[in-house]
């Protein structure tokens, strides 16, 4: 990455805005999943052991710049204080007299994390007023929340423009792997694309195609391109103002010269119901009424082939309607292949993070982006404006 990071800063002593993305799946304030509060864990400590005073910010949810009582942040620090064994001081707003005070009350390697800052409205509307604010308490920016890095928002870009801005480690690592498996990638690379629609993914396929060696494609919008092919889908989720869409990308990979693969064999249902009456059939003779949910066996055999002999494989949503234990073979099955490819595996973040710790295998992948959104955008080959604000690296 050509940024600078916290590596290249003197942090001794220095107020350290550290911006993370501590939107975590939380239910009736109990923490489900905390990985994105551990990833941001190699960062908080390196700032402590510099000697920093550590000023952490995050949004939470979607408050609309407002305060909402059940987005505050503070079960997370609670469960971050647990976590690095160390007081963790929450304050209830993330600017205004009351932090100004506590802040100038900190010693070297105290850790503070202010309120959700989306219960401002200049956050989502990058103030410069509140980003000014931000910066006020502050003598560096660093940017460890890639999860967010999607959102030119006051805290996560605003911020940049008055004090010194680096990346943190995380940040470090999630462009580490994306980037080097997007520009520098060792072939074959194989690119997984599933989930719902052809309509959100349009661009990241597009992308994935001026570089891999193969596309694998699944999950819903698979049915798109199968119709797109002549084949009858029977009443499965297909998006018809995109068939023309989908023959253009199978004829860009056919000039590219990439592989696309698409199932031979689907799993297909009833109704959309776990428990629905389900048969495994091939992609020519699925029954009118009945929807495919998941890639069937052959499917999953070819697949994992060329999975397992490539050198990079990076994989961006479930191939098939994985929720349900009756449709998740296909998606598991894509996730275990991964597991047995000893290339470079990433997780594009989202829906498949889940499907990997479905499948029990989460733990045999290369890297797993903390980023849901950010991920797709940055697999689309958009500049992040979270990390474009950084200082260049001379
Ligand atoms: N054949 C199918 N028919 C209907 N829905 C499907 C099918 N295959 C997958 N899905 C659904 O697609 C959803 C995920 O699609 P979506 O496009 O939102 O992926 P995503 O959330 O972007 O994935 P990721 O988060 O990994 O990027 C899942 O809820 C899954 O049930
Ligand atoms: O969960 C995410 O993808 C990030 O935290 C960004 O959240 P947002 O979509 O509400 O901006």
């Amino acid at each position: 990455m050509n940024k600078k990071s916290i590596r290249d800063v003197n942090l001794a002593g220095k107020r350290v805005f550290c911006r993370v993305d501590f939107n975590v799946p939380m239910q009736d304030g109990v923490i489900t999943d905390d990985t994105r509060i551990r990833a941001a864990l190699p960062t908080i400590r390196f700032l402590l052991d510099a000697g920093a005073k550590v000023i952490l910010a995050s949004h939470f949810g979607r408050p609309k710049g407002q305060g909402v009582e059940e987005m505050r942040l503070t079960p997370v620090a609670a469960h971050l204080s647990a976590l690095l064994g160390k007081e963790v001081q929450k304050l209830d707003d993330s600017v205004g007299p009351d932090v100004e005070a506590a802040v100038a009350n900190m010693q070297n390697g105290d850790v503070i994390l202010l309120e959700n800052v989306r219960f401002h409205a200049g956050e989502e509307k990058n103030d410069p007023e509140l980003a000014q604010r931000f910066a006020q308490l502050a003598d560096v920016f660093v940017n460890d929340a890639f999860g967010a890095a999607h959102r030119a928002h006051a805290s996560t870009a605003g911020i940049a423009q008055y004090i010194p801005a680096v990346a943190g480690l995380l940040m470090e690592k999630e462009i580490r792997f994306l980037g080097g498996a997007l520009t520098r990638p060792e072939r074959p690379f194989t690119a997984i694309v599933g989930g719902a629609k052809v309509k959100d993914k349009i661009a990241v396929i597009e992308n994935l195609l001026t570089k891999v060696d193969h596309l694998i494609i699944g999950g819903g919008m698979a049915n798109t391109f199968l119709k797109a092919k002549g084949y009858g889908i029977g009443a499965s989720l297909c998006e018809d103002d995109k068939l023309d869409l989908a023959r253009s990308l199978m004829a860009q990979a056919e000039e590219r010269g990439v592989q696309l693969l698409m199932p031979v064999d689907v799993v297909v249902a009833d109704r959309f119901a776990p428990d629905a009456q389900k048969q495994t059939v091939s992609v020519d003779a699925i029954p009118d009424g009945w929807m495919a949910l998941d890639i069937g066996p052959k499917t999953v055999e070819r697949y994992r082939s060329v999975i397992v002999d490539s050198r990079t494989v990076v994989w961006n949503g479930p191939m098939g309607v994985f929720e349900m234990d009756a449709f998740a073979h296909g998606t598991i099955g894509v996730a275990q292949a991964m597991a047995d490819c000893s290339g470079t595996t990433i997780i594009g973040g989202g829906d498949s993070v889940a499907a990997v710790e479905k499948a029990g295998v989460a733990e045999k992948m290369t890297h797993i982006s903390t980023g849901g959104g950010a991920s797709l955008e940055f697999m689309e080959g958009k500049e992040l404006p979270g990390v474009a604000v950084l200082e260049d690296n001379e």
